[in-house]
């Protein structure tokens, strides 16, 4: 069936002849709390010998969520990174359950509408989406063969916490599979403006299959109140209309007899854990020698990404090539790091930028560095954790300039480890975190000499002015880590099933205030 759907007449979860009626489960599992990503938190790698190794899946949002798997004890659904693979890992405390993808739903579901559809539209088109009817049906096959799989590992009136844009029909299939379970979804990445969600061709079979969750979170309450608005014009529900706040003030939808809360929920790290880390002798040596085998150059620029078109790695480097070419840097006393972690490398979009980023570097160093002494030190690689962590402990000046980032994880860990209150963050003003780390070197990404001027003014910051920053930095990302963001999310998820009841008498359309004192996003 390639036919596409126009905005009111499909239903993605009650077809009949076209493959895609989820299954329900014969009985239902044994896991309390649930979490259903895309990809687990381990990916699958096959060596040329055959032997198979487990290691850490990229992204943030694994970052965040480990930890609080740990603390819930639960399961984890999702892909192992690999095609036809179907292998449970060993992971203390977790237990997983691998959806196998073929080769080709790898393609379709994952490269093709996830990442070449999905992920450029959510992030302000900085390439441009395509639609193509194939990959849509290939994304419908998966969310239910996702929401199979949550059926059937969830235990009765489970928590089931379903995450971002790769899963978005499965809060609707997994709600007709178990109308039990308690729903919640989170999306990672921005929810775009209205006029750019207008774009896609199943913009109706989308709102509505977050609409099977009891509770949707965003990032950010803009996010929140552009799906607001769209769950009142294309699924025509009535919604309410007050401002949605941080962790408070939530926005309700009434779909039937269901109430379903939209909020703002900003994910952290674990940042006590950094913190320490950091402070660690070990990790302090590191840091010493990664400065010292770069030749003791006044000053460290560090930045860290997923080699990713959102990420600004190009904005960056064109704004070091300026500054070294009206001397504003010296290249004999700067050295700039980036790593780069490999990601999506089949997706055109990023195979361009990868050649585009590369060519800057060489221009940089062939320009001006030395022999043994490059500018830029460029690794196309993942590190181990505790060398980043040096890493972090090391950089004079970190560089997060995205053109758009739902949060942007690392210019939280990189504050969380600066105990020393040395340091001084670049900040795009197009990432979640921009709306938290007021202190940090805001710029706008597309502002060239904005961007240029952050980066100055952070290299030449006075010791007096960086201890300033950092130390308001770090109030903020110590007191908001990762537990808070999950124990805020889980917390509305279960006072939300709590008033179900009050929906058979009709719950009123208010925009809603959690406590007396309510977060605001800027702790500082
Ligand atoms: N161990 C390790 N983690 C990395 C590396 N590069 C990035 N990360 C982590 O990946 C996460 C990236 O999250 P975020 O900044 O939110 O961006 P995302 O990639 O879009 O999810 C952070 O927790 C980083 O510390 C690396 O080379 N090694
Ligand atoms: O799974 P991949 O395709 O390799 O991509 C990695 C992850 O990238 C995205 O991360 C986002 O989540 C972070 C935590 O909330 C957030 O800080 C960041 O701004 C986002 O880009 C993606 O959303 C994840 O699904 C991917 O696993």
């Amino acid at each position: 069936m390639t036919s596409q759907s126009s905005d009111s007449e499909s239903d993605v979860t009650s077809a009949t002849d076209d493959g895609t009626t989820p299954v329900p489960p014969r009985s239902p599992g044994t896991a309390e709390f649930v979490v259903v990503a895309n990809r687990l938190p381990v990916d699958k790698e096959v060596l040329p010998d055959g032997t198979v190794r487990w290691k850490r899946s990229p992204g943030g949002l694994v970052t965040a969520l480990e930890p609080i798997l740990r603390e819930h004890t639960g399961a984890w659904v999702g892909w192992s990174g690999i095609a036809d693979s179907d292998d449970n890992p060993d992971i203390e405390g977790v237990e997983i359950r691998a959806v196998p993808l073929s080769t080709q739903e790898i393609a379709e579901y994952y490269e093709g509408f996830s990442n070449a559809t999905l992920w450029p539209l959510y992030h302000d088109v900085i390439v441009k989406p395509e639609y193509h009817r194939e990959w849509w049906n290939a994304y419908v096959e998966v969310n239910r063969r996702f929401a199979e799989a949550a059926a059937e590992t969830a235990a009765e009136n489970a928590i089931v916490w379903v995450q971002d844009y790769q899963l978005q029909l499965v809060p609707k299939m997994l709600r007709m599979l178990r109308p039990d379970l308690r729903i919640g979804f989170f999306l990672h990445i921005p929810f775009p403006p209205v006029e750019l969600f207008m774009q896609m061709p199943w913009r109706t079979e989308i709102v509505e299959g977050l609409l099977g969750a009891d509770l949707i979170g965003f990032h950010l309450p803009g996010g929140a109140q552009n799906f607001l608005f769209l769950a009142r014009r294309l699924a025509g529900q009535a919604t309410s209309k007050g401002t949605v706040g941080v962790r408070s003030r939530f926005g309700v939808v009434q779909v039937g007899f269901r109430s379903v809360r939209v909020g703002a929920f900003p994910i952290s790290i674990d940042s006590g854990e950094l913190d320490t880390k950091s402070k660690s002798k070990e990790i302090r040596k590191r840091a010493a020698e990664i400065r010292s085998e770069l030749g003791d150059p006044e000053t460290i620029l560090l930045g860290v990404d997923r080699l990713d078109y959102t990420k600004g790695i190009d904005v960056r480097l064109k704004a070091l090539s300026e500054l070294l070419a009206e001397k504003r840097i010296d290249p004999a006393k700067t050295v700039m790091i980036q790593l780069a972690t490999p990601s999506r490398e089949r997706v055109d979009s990023y195979v361009r930028m990868r050649a585009g980023i590369e060519q800057l570097v060489g221009n940089i160093n062939g320009t001006y560095g030395t022999v043994g002494h490059p500018v830029v030190e460029y690794l196309h690689r993942p590190v181990p954790r505790e060398d980043l962590i040096a890493f972090f402990v090391a950089a004079d000046v970190m560089l997060v300039t995205p053109l758009r980032d739902g949060m942007n994880l690392v210019a939280k860990e990189y504050v969380a480890c600066r105990s020393d209150l040395g340091g001084g963050l670049v900040l795009s003003e197009f990432t979640g975190a921009a709306a938290e780390l007021r202190s940090a070197y805001q710029a706008n990404p597309y502002d060239l000499d904005g961007v240029k001027d952050a980066i100055e003014a952070a290299v030449q910051q006075s010791p007096h002015e960086g201890r300033r920053r950092m130390r308001a930095l770090r109030r903020q990302v110590l007191t908001h880590d990762v537990s808070k963001w999950a124990e805020s999310f889980l917390g509305t998820l279960a006072a939300t099933h709590e008033t179900r009841a009050s929906a058979d008498r009709g719950v009123q359309l208010v925009a809603e205030t959690t406590t007396p004192a309510a977060d605001t996003a800027d702790g500082e």
